[in-house]
């Protein structure tokens, strides 16, 4: 991990990098030490304590929870309903929340409860930014929440784990959470009468993807401009298509950055000529910055709709003990989450469509202006064994399939679920899953691409000609996968391009 200042969370608003960057232990996490922060945060689960003395009556405290409110808990078994809470939501399936995930799901909770609106004690946000400093990683199953009730199913985890139950990922291995606790010294938390709510009623698990998407996802709009101007390049395709007098014409500020970064990739600084007899290249070239630009120019509103929700109290009650109120409503609705995910992972499907519609005309001779079928590199008698990028194509085909098959919005697909309670629900989980699922086909296209921009520019013999960004890069894909001059299984250099594109080791744009 680099010495980066850690990221402390006291409340103050946080952005989506941050979140990311300690998802990927580029950056630790700090729960902030100052005492008024800590006396704020002690003051909510103070005023709980003094309402249930003096009332004696609280939502989720003293009644059963959604539904169930209408049954009272009698005053001696109240300690043992936040236990209940979290063991009949240990009902999830699926695969787990990979590693990257799960940290930025704790990291997501932790700043909604810094918010101090949950009625927690400080010592529990000190138990979850422990669990973050140690690397100690609760496996939270991924399917089961309707995104609406707040992530409960999903996040019943976490609170299981705080208290010292279920399983964790502790160095690399699955260890029983009480055996991790017993060898780190921490204590498992025994929870105060709302704070199993506090921690399961918000939208933590679909916010902490979503912080994680948005950031690959502006990546990828980088990667598939630089992707274009590749193609650009090697097929010989007409450069002032993306003249800046053109674009200042139709001036959707995100689209004129794509047509600028694509112009300085391809050294085109002069004025278009007076009357261009090139042909017009096909809309994959053509419109890339029209295709990148939608998702360029919708990423501050994206950005906008997280980080607010990662900033905010997402819970249900608010506890506000300033102003001693218990405020009821539906914060845990994560819709603002489900609309940015199904927003999102159409635009990151259209950029795998769009690369797809590049690599279909740099194999095809009828398209790519003389370049070999299937950019295969063999020569001589050999040649025409050889079948070069055939299949990595049709690959780039079933990916992009794929991706595009799941961009059916998640959140029309609400139920009324939870005896009715729960009638309209935001499936904003589901949104922010498939739009992580579609972002990796979405990468595996632009690694593929990424292969085959760099072997149809060496086969154009244009490398050197190609300017420094496009040098750069294809000596950055060089370092991953070497030219294909013969038949060769190409998974390993993919998966090599891949891990580049995930770690964003490549930087493409000042
Ligand atoms: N989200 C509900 C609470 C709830 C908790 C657990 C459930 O199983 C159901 C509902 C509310 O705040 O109103």
């Amino acid at each position: 991990m680099t010495e980066q200042p850690p990221i402390i969370f006291d409340g103050s608003p946080l952005t989506i990098e941050p979140i990311a960057e300690l998802a990927r232990r580029r950056r630790r996490a700090a729960l902030s030490g100052n005492p008024d922060f800590a006396a704020r945060i002690d003051r909510g689960a103070a005023f709980v304590e003094q309402l249930l003395r003096e009332e004696g009556c609280v939502y989720g405290v003293t009644t059963g929870y959604g539904d169930s409110c209408t049954v009272a808990i009698p005053a001696d078994r109240v300690g043992q309903l936040p236990i209940h809470l979290y063991t009949f939501h240990g009902c999830g399936l699926g695969d787990h929340f990979d590693l990257e995930q799960t940290r930025a799901i704790i990291a997501a909770r932790l700043a909604s409860l810094a918010q101090g609106y949950s009625g927690v004690r400080f010592k529990l946000l000190q138990q979850i930014a422990s669990l973050l400093q140690h690397d100690v990683l609760p496996l939270i199953p991924q399917e089961g929440s309707v995104g609406a009730s707040g992530d409960l199913t999903p996040l019943s985890y976490l609170a299981a784990v705080l208290a010292g139950e279920r399983e964790v990922w502790y160095r690399e291995q699955r260890r029983a959470t009480a055996e991790v606790f017993a060898e780190l010294g921490i204590d498992s938390l025994r929870f105060q009468p709302k704070e199993a709510l506090a921690i399961m009623n918000g939208t933590a698990a679909m916010t902490g993807l979503a912080c994680l998407a948005f950031d690959r996802a502006r990546y990828l709009a980088e990667l598939s401009t630089r992707i274009t101007s590749l193609a650009v390049v090697a097929l010989q395709g007409n450069a002032y298509h993306f003249d800046a007098k053109l674009f200042s014409l139709k001036p959707h500020p995100g689209q004129m950055q794509v047509a600028a970064r694509i112009r300085a990739d391809l050294q085109i600084s002069g004025e278009a000529p007076r009357n261009d007899n090139r042909l017009q290249d096909r809309y994959s070239l053509r419109c890339a910055p029209h295709v990148i630009g939608a998702l360029a120019d919708a990423l501050p509103w994206l950005r906008q709709l997280i980080e607010t929700e990662l900033n905010s109290a997402n819970d249900n009650p608010l506890i506000d003990a300033d102003g001693e109120h218990v405020l009821h409503g539906g914060h845990f609705y994560g819709g603002h989450i489900a609309m940015a995910m199904d927003t999102l992972k159409t635009a990151v499907a259209n950029l795998a469509d769009l690369m797809d519609r590049q690599l279909a005309q740099l194999v095809d001779p009828k398209f790519n202006h003389g370049l070999p079928a299937n950019l295969s590199g063999a020569q001589g008698d050999q040649a025409p064994l050889h079948h070069g990028l055939k299949a990595l194509q049709i690959g780039v085909s079933a990916w992009t399939a794929e991706a595009l098959k799941l961009t059916m919005p998640a959140s029309v697909f609400s139920r009324s679920t939870e005896c009715h309670n729960q009638d309209k629900v935001s499936m904003g989980t589901i949104a922010a899953r498939d739009c992580i699922r579609i972002l990796e086909l979405a990468e595996q296209v632009a690694a593929a691409l990424l292969i085959a921009g760099c072997q149809a520019l060496e086969l154009r013999g244009d490398a050197v000609r190609a300017g420094p960004a496009l040098h750069a890069t294809l000596k950055q894909v060089r370092e991953q996968s070497a030219f294909l001059s013969g038949d060769r299984g190409l998974e390993p250099d993919l998966r090599r391009c891949l891990e580049s594109i995930r770690q964003q080791r490549w930087q493409l744009y000042p």
